[in-house]
C-alpha cells in the first residue's frame, strides 16, 4: 500500500489492544508489573513511560514524518522549551549564546530574561525576518550554542526565512556543530510546517493549541534530530515532564480532527482578514518597522497577498495559520472593541488554536509578562488586538466583530432605503451593503494557499443592522 497522507495517518491511529478496541485505551497507571526482577520490560513507571504517551509520539511522528523515538509528549508547550535548553545548556563547558527573536511569545521572553538574569546564558535578541542583519549578528559572535526561532511570529505575523537561516547556519557550523537550531512550530502546527525538513535541529509546539484545539489540557511536543533526541529523553525522564496518560489520550483524539480543524480555521481566517480590509476599512498589513502605518487601521495576516512577506511564508509553509491581528491606532478604541457587551461570539481569552474564535489584546494578555519597557523599544503596538479564528459560520464571526466596532465607536452602520452603509468614523472609508444585490451576500475571496475560490456567505450589513 501507498504511504498514506497526513490527514489519513491522523485518524488511523495504529495500537495493540487485545480486544481490538477501536481506540487506543487509556493507561491511567503509574507503575507496570514487572515478570521478573532481572527482566527490563518495555514499561515500568509513567514517568519514564507510558503506553498511551507512546501512542500519542507515534501520532506526532507521523504528523513530522520521523522515527518515534524522535517524538516526546511533554506537560505544556514552555515545558518543551524548557526541557530543549535544558538539554542544550546544560551540554556547554561555557555560558551558552542564545540567538532568538525580538518578537516572541511573552512567555519565551520571560524565560529567557530568566536565564539571562541568573547568568545562565546569554541572549541576543534580532529581528530574525532580516536575514541579512541575522547573518552579521551571528558572524559578529565568538559563538552561538543556540538559535531560537518564531515564524510567524506571535501575536506580530512576522515571517523569517527560516529555510535560508538554517542553510546559513549548518555552513557555517557545520554537520557536527554544538550549536542547535530550535524553531517554535506553534503558529503553524506540523500540518503546516515541517521545520526539521529544512535543517531544524529541535522543534517544538505548545499542542495546547492547534494540535489539540479544544481548550481542555495543556502539552507540548518536542521533535528532535536523531543525535539529540537521546538527551532529550534524559532530561525527560529525570524531570518528570512528560505527558500524563489521560492528557495524552484527549490529545490522541484531538489530533484526529486535526486537519479539519484547521482548514476551516484557516478559511475563517482568510475571510475575516480580506472583509475587515475590503468592508470594514482596514489598509492593507505592513510590518511593524513601516513608521507611515503607525496611528492607522490595519489588519496583519500571512495569508493576505498584500502582507509584504506573504510569498516568503508561502514558499515553506502549507497554510496561513488562523491568528490574525488588527491595529486600530488608539488603544482606548481598542480596548472599547474588545470590551464590548456586544461581543456574544468572540471570547476574550488568551491562547489560540481552539474550534472557538478568541480575541485578545496582546500587550495586557498573552504579552503582558513582557516588560512594558522592552516592548516600546521594540514599537510592540499597545493597540493590537489579536483575533485567533475557530470553526464557527464566518458571518456570525463578522455580525459579532460589527457590532462591537460599532459599539466602540469605530463604525456607523445607516439604513437608506433598501441600502445599508458602513461608514468608518476613523478613517472616512465607506461600503455599501444593498440587499437586492447578490455580490454582497456571497463575498468572493481567491485562496492563495487552497488554491481555489471561496465563496462565503458574508456578513450582510443589511442584517447585522438588523
Ligand atoms: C508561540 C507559542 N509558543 C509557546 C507557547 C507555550 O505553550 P503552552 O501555553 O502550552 O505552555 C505559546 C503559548 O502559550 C505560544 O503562543
Ligand atoms: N498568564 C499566561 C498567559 C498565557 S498566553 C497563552 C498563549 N501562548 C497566547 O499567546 O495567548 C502566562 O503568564 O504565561
Amino acid at each position: 500500500m501507498s504511504k498514506p497522507s497526513l490527514n489519513t495517518s491522523l485518524v488511523s491511529v495504529s495500537h495493540k489492544d487485545k480486544y481490538g478496541s477501536s481506540v487506543p485505551p487509556l493507561y491511567q497507571s503509574t507503575t507496570f508489573k514487572a515478570s521478573s526482577f532481572s527482566e527490563l520490560q518495555e514499561y515500568d513507571y509513567t514517568r519514564s513511560g507510558n503506553p498511551t504517551r507512546t501512542v500519542l509520539q507515534q501520532q506526532v511522528a507521523n504528523l513530522y514524518e520521523v522515527a518515534p523515538e524522535q517524538v516526546f509528549a511533554v506537560s505544556s508547550g514552555m515545558t518543551a522549551l524548557d526541557i530543549i535548553l535544558r538539554t542544550l545548556v546544560d551540554n556547554s563547558d561555557h555560558i551558552p549564546t542564545i540567538i532568538a527573536g525580538d518578537d516572541l511569545y511573552g512567555g519565551t521572553q520571560r524565560l529567557l530574561t530568566f536565564l539571562q538574569t541568573r547568568n545562565q546564558a546569554k541572549v541576543v535578541h534580532t529581528d530574525t525576518t532580516d536575514s541579512e542583519s541575522f547573518i552579521t549578528l551571528f558572524n559578529s559572535l565568538d559563538h552561538v550554542d543556540i538559535v531560537l526561532l518564531e515564524s510567524p511570529t506571535n501575536p506580530l505575523l512576522k515571517v523569517a526565512d527560516l529555510p535560508r537561516l538554517c542553510q546559513f547556519v549548518k555552513q557555517k557550523t557545520g554537520p557536527d556543530s554544538n550549536c542547535k537550531i530550535v524553531v517554535d512550530n506553534t503558529m503553524m502546527s506540523g500540518l503546516n510546517s515541517n521545520p526539521l525538513q529544512y535543517g531544524a535541529d529541535l522543534v517544538y509546539e505548545s499542542g495546547t493549541k492547534y494540535l489539540n484545539g479544544h481548550h481542555d489540557i495543556m502539552a507540548g511536543v518536542i521533535i528532535a534530530k536523531k543525535d539529540v533526541a537521546p538527551s532529550v529523553y534524559f532530561v525527560i525522564n529525570s524531570t518528570g515532564a512528560g505527558l500524563s496518560p489521560m492528557d495524552s489520550w484527549l490529545l490522541i483524539r484531538g489530533l484526529k480532527t486535526l486537519s479539519v480543524r484547521l482548514y476551516k480555521q484557516q478559511i475563517n481566517a482568510m475571510v475575516l482578514s480580506h472583509w475587515l480590509q475590503d468592508v470594514c476599512g482596514f489598509k492593507s498589513t505592513q510590518l511593524p518597522s513601516d513608521n507611515k502605518t503607525i496611528n492607522q487601521l490595519q489588519t496583519r495576516f500571512v495569508g493576505l497577498e498584500s502582507h509584504p512577506q506573504f510569498d516568503l511564508h508561502k514558499s515553506f509553509n502549507r497554510g496561513p495559520g488562523a491568528v490574525l491581528s488588527i491595529e486600530t491606532g488608539d488603544v482606548a478604541l481598542s480596548e472599547r472593541i474588545v470590551t464590548s457587551k456586544r461581543l456574544q461570539i468572540w471570547a476574550v481569552t488568551v491562547s489560540f488554536g481552539c474550534v472557538n474564535s478568541l480575541i485578545s489584546m496582546p500587550c495586557k494578555m498573552s504579552h503582558a509578562s513582557i516588560d512594558p519597557e522592552l516592548r516600546k523599544q521594540r514599537a510592540f503596538p499597545e493597540d493590537l488586538i489579536r483575533l485567533c479564528c475557530g470553526i464557527e459560520d464566518i458571518k456570525d464571526l463578522q455580525y459579532d466583530l460589527l457590532a462591537a466596532f460599532e459599539e466602540a465607536g469605530l463604525i456607523e452602520l445607516q439604513q437608506r432605503g433598501n441600502d445599508t452603509y458602513l461608514l468608518n468614523k476613523k478613517n472616512g472609508h465607506v461600503a455599501r451593503n444593498n440587499i437586492g444585490e447578490t455580490y454582497q451576500e456571497n463575498y468572493n475571496v481567491y485562496d492563495q494557499f487552497f488554491g481555489q475560490q471561496i465563496v462565503s456567505n458574508t456578513a450582510s450589513l443589511h442584517r447585522a443592522k438588523l
